[in-house]
């Protein structure tokens, strides 16, 4: 569903952030990005969206995407309601077809009753709610999701997930970062471990577990082992 080649990619011509990040992901997969803060998740997920200074190398997308942003975008002027008109009308969805996708969705993350309120006055759950619900509306071929469990409340994580599986049941693919390493252990099929810009290591869990000699551990401390050998 997409494949990753960068070479180089950073904010600023001449100063690369992120150096020789390859991986791809096939349907139905669920990657998790991890490693530590500043380690280059965002911008790597910056740079295969084209939203980065410079990137030297290719990103190829099978398909459409959708993004998920940790900190949610919208238009302060448009209602709940107008941002989903507005996203149908970009992806030419019939408005039966629209409603017929969108109306569970409200349901389930219970914003049934705010829809012709704007996005401006909801708390911040609420308005990442706003950006999933845009996303599984144009059910695309990869979700990119950027540490989605911050700010959800758990029935909403647990729906979010229930969901995402459903879509990759579908064939669908999912690249997720997150710090949440007892989540990701648990629902992510392959895991992408940066540190200093650079992928270190990645795989399975078991790769994992074998790569850091934790064979019994868990991916937080595998984690741990690969970031320790990785700074001496
Ligand atoms: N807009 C920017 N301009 C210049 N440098 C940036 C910018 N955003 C991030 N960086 C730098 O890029 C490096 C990687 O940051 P990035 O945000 O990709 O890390 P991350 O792994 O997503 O971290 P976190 O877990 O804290 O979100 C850091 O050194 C950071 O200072």
């Amino acid at each position: 569903m997409v494949k990753v080649d960068i070479h180089k990619a950073g904010y600023d011509q001449g100063e690369p952030v992120i150096r020789q990040v390859h991986f791809q992901i096939n349907q139905g997969e669920l990657v998790g990005l991890i490693g530590p803060n500043g380690a280059g998740k965002s911008t790597t997920i910056k740079a295969l969206l084209g939203t980065i200074g410079f990137v030297e190398g290719q990103v190829q997308f099978n398909d459409t995407y959708a993004y998920i942003p940790e900190q949610p975008v919208y238009y302060d002027e448009l209602t709940l309601w107008e941002h989903i008109q507005f996203t149908a009308s970009i992806c030419e969805l019939s408005e039966e077809e629209m409603n017929r996708r969108v109306k569970p969705l409200l349901n389930i993350f219970r914003l049934k009753n705010v829809v012709h309120q704007y996005p401006t006055s909801f708390s911040k759950g609420m308005q990442q709610k706003l950006m999933i619900v845009l996303a599984f509306l144009t059910k695309p071929s990869l979700y990119i999701i950027d540490e989605p469990f911050i700010g959800l409340d758990p029935k909403a994580m647990k729906d979010f997930l229930r969901l995402l599986d459903q879509e990759r049941q579908e064939g669908a693919a999912v690249l997720m970062s997150t710090h949440m390493l007892d989540t990701a252990e648990r629902i992510c099929d392959r895991f992408v471990l940066m540190m200093n810009g650079e992928v270190i290591i990645q795989g399975t869990l078991e790769d994992i577990l074998n790569a850091a000699g934790t064979r019994h551990a868990t991916l937080l401390d595998s984690f741990e082992v690969l970031m320790e050998r990785t700074v001496k």
